[in-house]
């Protein structure tokens, strides 16, 4: 009633399902976010508000609106709704994904974008994703010859955390002290646990906190969260060890522990703490390790589902890189064509992030002529975007070539395809991750034909999710192997 009477009665808010009492819309909330909010927005608009408790949300549905709150200043540098889960792996906001907009921010994405995962430094490290495909390309032979069925996603994963743990932060999984390649699968799953638990001070700020204090889930996270920092603190440990950087070269971490020791002797106005340091391994571990396996895991469902595409993109690479390459080099990549077409379809289909990172706008907006409150939490649907029949012909469909004549790209300034967000919030690891995912890929289709396992159909291989922040298949994707030459 108060907030109604305070409400200017010449605002037009989002339309949105009925509420109830106290919990708002959370009864409508079912299913996974990303597909629920398609469906209520076929029904209530592109436009659509939602009342998470006592959080008003706004999720935009349509290409217009995206890029009308993406190119909208104070939206496009939006802040991040906080959270109990994200207040603890931020380590307090100290980091790029959840940090508030602000001066701490600018300077912390700066120092990421220009200090760690500038273009020098991501052809640098060219050399440690080509061994480490190289890694998974002899370890998938071993199973070609016996013809062993292999687990796609544990797969891939070794592949990428063996990258992202090496070049970020010097650890080689496969010979650390503290740390091994199931530990690593275990406390990303941990992670993602964390990131997507909901505590009810999310829903209720100002008194869930002594639901969740009753309830366990404090308890919960900060031993989840605890685990996590144990892991974070042996990474740093390890980098001030005497003597550690004269056989090896600088990775992320060393490049951030050399920054603050400049900055204690230059004095400058902003300082880089150990939280800050954490506060980005812990980014890069979220947001580096798990979108480029669910990617790769997705596209690989797509073409054992769809054999004439999987033929098209072989016969592609074959033809053009010959048959006698031993090692698959980045530069392979510049060559093909219809492979980065296939690559395009999977992005648009399968965004790792289906609704972006959450926002919050700083001050008083207006979306396709609805008013939006400052402060007000808003989601922007890519995925629903990227499915709009409006835009494209038979959405839910695999098919490649509705790109052979389409100059729609998808590193954000395609409001129609935005795997990777937009404005100023952008991935900051997109061309990291698009070479993961690419060089990923090449080295299982030029080396492998792949089959279903004995007994199994095609037909059997669902696209079913799982995941409210990054959507993975749910199910287990195990395919076989076969050399092909
Ligand atoms: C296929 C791989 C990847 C995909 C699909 C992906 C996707 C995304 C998306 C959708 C966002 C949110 C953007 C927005 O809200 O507008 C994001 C943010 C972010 N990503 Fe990525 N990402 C990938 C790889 C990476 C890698 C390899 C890194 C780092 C090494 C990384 C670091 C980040 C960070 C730090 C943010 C937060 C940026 C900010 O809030 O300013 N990502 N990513």
């Amino acid at each position: 009633i108060i907030s109604k009477n305070l409400k200017p009665s010449k605002w037009k808010l989002p339309p949105g399902p009925k509420t109830l009492p106290i919990i708002g819309n959370l009864h409508n909330l079912k299913g996974l976010p990303h597909a629920c909010f398609r469906n209520l927005s076929q029904k209530f608009g592109p436009v659509m508000l939602l009342h998470f408790g006592f959080v008003p949300v706004v999720v935009i549905s349509s290409k217009e609106g995206a890029e009308e709150a993406l190119k909208t200043q104070d939206l496009e540098c939006c802040s991040r709704p906080e959270t109990v889960a994200t207040r603890m792996i931020s380590y307090n906001f100290k980091d790029i994904g959840f940090a508030p907009y602000g001066e701490e921010w600018k300077a912390l994405r700066k120092l990421v974008v220009v200090e760690l995962l500038n273009m020098k430094k991501f052809q640098s490290f060219r050399y440690i994703r080509e061994e480490e495909n190289d890694s998974l390309v002899k370890k998938l032979t071993e199973s070609a010859l016996t013809r062993s069925p292999v687990n796609l996603k544990k797969t891939l994963f070794t592949l990428v955390a063996s990258i992202v743990c090496r070049l970020a932060f010097g650890i080689n999984i496969h010979k650390c002290e503290f740390i091994d390649e199931h530990n690593v699968a275990d406390l990303v799953n941990k992670f993602e646990m964390l990131v997507e638990s909901i505590a009810f001070s999310d829903f209720f700020p100002g008194v869930g906190w002594l639901i969740d204090r009753i309830s366990g889930q404090n308890k919960n996270l900060n031993s989840v969260f605890s685990e996590l920092d144990t892991f974070f603190q042996n990474v740093l440990d390890d980098h001030i060890k005497p003597g550690r950087r004269e056989s090896e070269s600088p990775d992320v971490v060393d490049v951030m522990i050399d920054l603050m020791k400049k900055q204690e002797k230059d004095g400058d106005s902003f300082k880089l703490t150990t939280d800050h340091l954490k506060g980005i391994i812990s980014d890069i571990f979220l947001a580096g390790v798990n979108t480029s396996v669910v990617t790769l895991n997705w596209a690989m469902a797509e073409l054992i589902r769809n054999p004439k595409v999987m033929k098209k993109v072989q016969d592609e690479i074959r033809t053009t890189l010959g048959d006698k390459k031993e090692r698959i080099t980045e530069q392979d990549l510049n060559e093909l064509h219809y492979f980065k077409l296939m690559v395009k379809e999977v992005f648009r289909l399968h965004p790792a992030a289906p609704l972006l990172l959450p926002r919050e706008t700083l001050s008083h907006a207006k979306i396709q002529g609805y008013d939006i409150p400052a402060k007000t939490q808003m989601m922007i649907s890519i995925y629903a975007i990227a499915r709009d029949p409006k835009i494209w012909e038979n959405p839910d469909e695999f098919n490649p070539d509705r790109f052979l004549d389409s100059s729609i790209d998808y590193r954000g300034l395609n409001f129609e395809l935005l795997p990777f967000g937009s404005g100023r919030r952008i991935c900051p690891g997109m061309t990291m991750g698009i070479a993961t995912v690419e060089l990923g890929l090449l080295n299982l289709l030029y080396f492998f034909d792949w089959e279903v396992p004995q007994g199994k159909n095609v037909k059997d291989i669902d696209l079913e999710e799982t995941g409210s922040i990054i959507i993975s298949k749910k199910t287990t994707l195990e395919l076989v192997p076969l050399l092909h030459h």
